[in-house]
């Protein structure tokens, strides 16, 4: 198993240099399409040119995946003491990275091969397919994942790359194929040379970055982390957490988790909830969903580092994808692996192809369903996520593409009703649930607790008069509890001070004595406390349906209000506001 792989053995992980060639070496001409095909990967399609340190890893992960195979199957492997791992050494004089497998190997004519199958079949395709990738292009089979392509962005970095190889075929020789990414490559044979690929990139001038261990350390740590065999980088073992996404979720204890969380979210915070998700249809995807235990201030709330890391067996390919859960989602960490996302060619290819697309719609409606399954599960503990989530599930009503995403979130809200006593919540579906049959609507009556406008106002009396004719008006009844002049711009009103000369009517209250000291014209925001329940309940419009006997849901923000006003159904019911009882109901009763 794993953990066998990982234990510390004496042997030091390093890598000699005692390969030697013997012999002529052979020169050999690119095919033309190579050379195209060189240039593209080589100048363009890698948005960070350290991905090629990726494309090398997953080669030899691949290797030593392909010899674990000929292991189990029985074949007759040569050097088979030798142990299934990656050694890379950095060497800043030298100015080289060296990336050592015990993997496979290639025999001449699969050096050979693996590099015509670009020239011969794969670039022409590959160049066809690339063109035809449009934005947004579904079918981006990329090859770049297949052996060949991914070694070739190493010319990204190089000046020259040798490569020695011996296959695991019993009785092969020994080789080394070296190039400098131009016009062509010389295969010569090489004593010394153990089971599997070696493969020394020297590089280029500006690239020496990638000769020094911290460098190099952090790549691999960014994509190869979870590569399931140990990578030693010069003698260390660097990859040592398990990718937990595949193991069994049922043996994954709670601190695996934590660890995980923390490491992938690079915080000392825990999971408040945790989704382990698989499935193979419609999409292969192994994930993991974290909600974390404190919630970002309102205010990062838009600007937060979001997106979960998306990997191809085990590969990452993106840190922080946006896409593939939807925006509304942002505060929901983890992982997402799956192997139909090819090992991809460049950021943009992979931001809005509809592969992408498809895997973050069956991802959400996925959380979802988990979060109405915690809803019943433990409601209190769900209200209380709520309370901290509540804006980003109305942000996803708002902002949903199809109806029936909006009907799926609209689950997820919770709101105080004429049917329960203040401070309790129910949900749509309760409503619903509740509804007679006679009742044709849902209704709600929004009683804000806050209601704040910010005017623009010349002297107290022309505030007072404003004040009085925008807001007061508006909000009959005694929604008015406080003004009081705590800073410039915001102005409470409150029943029980006096302001001014000016008494407003009954209903409402007086201003507070002192506004500031204003300049001649200043904007200030004047919050205007009150609202809530007990409006609500004394509220003319709430009598009618009172009376009918019609359960009223209430909401005290404006974000519920405009939510409740897109959604505009839900179960097929119309979603309506208060006031308009009057009008429709009556006729149709
Ligand atoms: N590590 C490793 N192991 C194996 Cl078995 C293979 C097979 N192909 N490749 C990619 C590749 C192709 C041509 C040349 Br030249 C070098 C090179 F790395 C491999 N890499």
């Amino acid at each position: 198993s794993k953990d066998e792989a990982f234990e510390e053995d004496d042997t030091v992980h390093v890598i000699t240099d005692k390969e030697k060639v013997v012999g002529e070496s052979q020169k050999h001409e690119f095919q033309a399409e190579t050379r195209q095909l060189l240039d593209i990967v080589a100048r363009t399609l890698y948005s960070e040119k350290e991905v090629f340190i990726r494309e090398v890893i997953s080669n030899a992960s691949d290797a030593l995946e392909k010899l674990q195979y000929q292991f189990m199957t029985g074949k007759d492997v040569a050097e088979n003491e030798l142990p299934l791992e990656i050694n890379i050494a950095t060497d800043q004089e030298k100015g080289t990275l060296t990336i050592k497998d015990h993997g496979i190997g290639m025999t001449e004519q699969e050096l050979v091969d693996n590099l015509g199958t670009i020239a011969r079949s794969g670039s022409k395709a590959f160049l066809d397919e690339l063109s035809k990738l449009g934005k947004g292009d579904s079918r981006e089979k990329s090859i770049i994942g297949q052996f060949g392509v991914g070694f070739y962005s190493t010319f990204m970095v190089a000046d020259r790359v040798d490569v020695y190889t011996r296959s695991y075929i019993p009785g092969s020789r020994g080789l080394l194929w070296t190039s400098d990414g131009s016009g062509s490559y010389e295969i010569a044979e090489a004593e010394n040379v153990s089971r599997g690929t070696k493969i020394v990139i020297h590089l280029k001038e500006d690239h020496r970055n990638f000769s020094l261990n911290t460098a190099v350390e952090d790549t691999i740590k960014k994509y190869s982390n979870f590569v399931g065999f140990p990578i030693y980088l010069d003698g260390m073992c660097i990859n040592t957490i398990q990718p937990l996404w595949l193991l069994d979720p049922k043996s994954i204890t709670q601190e695996e988790h934590e660890e995980f969380y923390q490491f992938i979210g690079k915080t000392y915070d825990k999971p408040r909830y945790i989704l382990h998700y698989k499935t193979d249809a419609p999409l292969n995807i192994r994930s993991i969903f974290y909600i974390p235990d404190t919630l970002p201030q309102l205010f990062t709330v838009q600007h937060m580092e979001h997106g979960v890391s998306l990997y191809s067996r085990k590969v990452l390919i993106q840190s922080k994808a946006h896409k593939v859960l939807p925006n509304w989602l942002r505060f929901v960490k983890g992982v997402v692996d799956s192997e139909d996302i090819p090992l991809n060619l460049s950021r943009e290819l992979l931001q809005d192809s509809a592969l992408i697309k498809k895997l973050s719609d069956v991802l959400s409606a996925r959380i979802i369903k988990f979060l109405l399954e915690q809803q019943k599960k433990d409601r209190v503990k769900y209200e209380k996520f709520f309370k901290d989530c509540g804006i980003f599930f109305r942000e996803g009503i708002v902002s949903a593409e199809s109806d029936e995403q909006k009907q799926d979130i609209a689950k997820l809200l919770l709101f105080e009703s004429s049917n329960e006593k203040s401070g309790v919540l129910t949900s749509l579906p309760s409503y619903v649930s509740r509804m007679k049959p006679a009742q044709k609507n849902i209704y709600y009556l929004c009683a804000p607790r806050y209601n704040s406008l910010s005017c623009e106002f010349i002297t107290t009396s022309l505030f007072l008069e404003l004040l009085h004719s925008t807001v007061l008006q508006k909000h009959p009844g005694p929604n008015i509890k406080r003004f009081h002049s705590c800073d410039h711009n915001q102005i409470y009103c409150d029943k029980r001070k006096q302001l001014g000369k000016k008494e407003f009517n009954s209903h409402t209250t007086n201003l507070c004595t002192d506004p500031p000291p204003l300049s001649k014209s200043r904007r200030i925001r004047v919050l205007l406390r009150g609202g809530g329940r007990e409006v609500a309940e004394t509220s003319p419009y709430y009598e009618a349906l009172k009376k009918d006997d019609v359960e009223v849901l209430f909401t005290y923000n404006e974000q519920d209000d405009v939510t409740l006003h897109y959604l505009k159904t839900f179960d097929k019911k119309n979603i309506m506001a208060a006031e308009n009882y009057f009008s429709v109901d009556r006729e149709s009763s």
